[in-house]
C-alpha cells in the first residue's frame, strides 16, 4: 500500500478533536475563523501542518495550528462555573454599591415587598443571592414574615450578618453563607425572591441556581419573585458608536488609517457591548419581546437553547447599525387581585445599571420607513463555560421600495466564550 493512501485514509477517519485557543486570532481572510484565548475549538481536519479546518459556535474556518493546544478535559470542566472569580467579584463592595445605587432596580424590589406586606405576614421567604441583604431587610422592616433565609455564597455574607443585627432584624432574618446548591435550610419557603438577572437577562446563568433552589426549597404553590422574565430586542441606529470605533480610522490627524477598519470591526463588534446607553430615538421600530420565561415552569435543561422570533416594522428611516437587547421582569402579587409589578431595563424606562446591550452588525444597512425586518434569535449556552452563552441572530429585510429585493443577514455574538 502506498503511504499517501494510508495518510489519506488516516485523515478521513481522524476523529474530531477539541482544542483550546492559546492566543487571540483575528482572521484576515474570509475562510479563516477568529477566536480568543480559551475558546474551545472543534478541529475537523488538519488540512496542512499550519492551517486546520475548525468550528466555533457553528461557524467554520481555518485556524493557525500554532494558536491552539489540545483540550485536556478535566482541567477545563472543573473551572466551568468560574466560581472562584465569580463569587470573588461579589466579595468586594464595588458590584454591591452599583446594584444598591440602581434606584429603579432596588426600589422595585422594595415596592414588591411593600405592596405584598399583608400576604407576607407569617410566611417564610428565601432571598437567594442576598448580597448585602437589602431585600431581606425590606422584608423584615416593611412586612412581618415568620422568617427570611438570606442566602449568599460570597464573603459578603459575613458583613450581611452584621447589617442584619445593626438594623434590628436578627429575630427574623437568618444569613446562610454558601452556595444554595450546597446548603441545608431549616425548611421549605412560601416565597423565593432573588435578583439574578444578568446582561441580556441570562449572562452569568445564576438563573440555574434559582431554578434548582425552586425545585428543592419552594413549597407547592409557592411564589417566585420575579414570577416571569422577558428578553426584548429592537433594531437600532448607533451612529456615535460606529463613528468612534470605525469611522475614526479614516483620517485620524490627517493620516489614512482606513486599512485598520476591518480589524477594528472584528475587535470591537464581534462581541456584545454591555452597558450601552441607548436613546429612545435610536430605536428604528417598536421593540418586541423575543423570549418570555415563566419562572414557575421553566426547567434547567430549557436554558441550553432558547429560541425566539421577531418581526419589526421600520417606523422611521435610518441606519440599521445593529440590535439592542434588554430585559424586563414581572412580580405577580401574592393575592390574585393585586397588581403585577415590573422592572423594565429598556430605553423607554428609567436607566438602570444594566443599561442596554448593543449587538453591532458588520456593516450598517439603510432602512426605509415601512420596511420589515423579521427573523430569529438563538441563545445557545456554552456547553463548557457554564456562565457563558452565544447569541445568534438571523434576519431578513423586505423593502417596500422594491418588493422582490430582500436582504438576509446573520451574526453570532459570543458572551464571552
Ligand atoms: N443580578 C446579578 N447578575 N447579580 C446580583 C446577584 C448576585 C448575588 O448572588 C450571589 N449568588 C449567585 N449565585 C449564588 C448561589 N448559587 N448561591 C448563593 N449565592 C449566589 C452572588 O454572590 C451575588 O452576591
Amino acid at each position: 500500500v502506498i503511504m499517501e493512501e494510508v495518510d489519506e485514509d488516516l485523515k478521513k477517519c481522524q476523529p474530531v478533536e477539541d482544542f483550546v485557543g492559546v492566543a487571540d486570532f483575528c482572521a484576515t481572510e474570509d475562510n479563516q475563523l477568529s477566536f480568543t484565548t480559551g475558546d474551545r475549538l472543534r478541529v475537523h481536519d488538519r488540512t496542512s501542518p499550519e492551517w486546520w479546518w475548525a468550528e466555533l459556535y457553528g461557524l467554520f474556518g481555518y485556524v493557525p495550528s500554532s494558536y491552539v493546544r489540545p483540550c485536556i478535559d478535566e482541567e477545563d470542566v472543573d473551572d466551568a462555573w468560574q466560581d472562584e472569580e465569580y463569587f470573588g467579584s461579589y466579595g468586594s463592595l464595588k458590584l454591591h454599591l452599583e446594584m444598591l445605587s440602581d434606584k429603579p432596580r432596588t426600589e422595585t424590589y422594595r415596592e414588591v415587598v411593600l405592596s405584598n406586606r399583608h400576604c407576607l405576614e407569617g410566611r417564610v421567604v428565601m432571598d437567594l443571592g442576598c448580597g448585602t441583604g437589602i431585600i431581606s431587610l425590606f422584608c423584615a422592616r416593611l412586612a412581618e414574615p415568620a422568617a427570611v433565609y438570606a442566602v449568599e455564597a460570597s464573603p459578603m455574607a459575613d458583613q450581611t450578618r452584621e447589617l442584619v443585627t445593626r438594623n434590628g432584624c436578627q429575630s427574623v432574618v437568618s444569613v446562610f453563607k454558601g452556595r444554595v446548591e450546597e446548603l441545608a435550610l431549616p425548611g421549605k419557603v412560601d416565597v423565593l425572591v432573588s435578583e439574578w438577572m444578568g446582561n441580556c437577562l441570562l449572562f452569568e446563568f445564576m438563573v440555574e441556581s434559582v431554578l434548582l433552589a425552586r425545585d428543592r426549597w419552594l413549597k407547592e404553590g409557592g411564589m417566585m419573585w420575579p414570577s416571569s422574565a422577558a428578553l426584548s430586542l429592537v433594531p437600532c441606529q448607533a451612529e456615535e458608536e460606529y463613528r468612534r470605533k470605525i469611522v475614526f480610522w479614516e483620517k485620524p490627524y490627517g493620516l489614512d488609517f482606513s486599512c485598520l477598519k476591518s480589524l477594528a470591526q472584528k475587535e470591537f463588534f464581534s462581541k456584545p457591548k454591555f452597558s450601552h446607553e441607548m436613546k429612545p430615538e435610536d430605536c428604528l421600530s417598536a421593540p418586541c419581546d423575543v423570549l418570555t420565561l415563566d419562572m414557575h415552569s421553566l426547567q434547567i435543561p430549557d436554558l441550553e437553547k432558547l429560541k425566539g422570533e421577531f418581526c419589526f416594522r421600520v417606523e422611521k428611516s435610518g441606519t440599521f447599525h445593529g440590535f439592542a437587547a434588554w430585559f424586563s421582569v414581572q412580580f405577580q402579587s401574592l393575592d390574585e387581585v393585586g397588581p403585577t409589578l415590573e422592572l423594565n431595563t429598556g430605553p423607554h424606562h428609567p436607566l438602570t445599571h444594566w443599561k442596554q446591550t448593543l449587538l453591532m452588525l458588520d456593516s450598517p444597512v439603510f432602512l426605509h420607513q415601512g420596511d420589515s425586518l423579521s427573523g430569529m434569535i438563538l441563545l445557545h449556552r456554552n456547553p463548557v463555560w457554564r456562565r457563558h452563552m452565544t447569541l445568534s441572530l438571523h434576519w431578513t429585510i423586505r423593502s417596500t421600495q422594491d418588493s422582490e429585493a430582500c436582504k438576509t443577514g446573520q451574526k453570532s455574538f459570543p458572551m464571552w466564550r
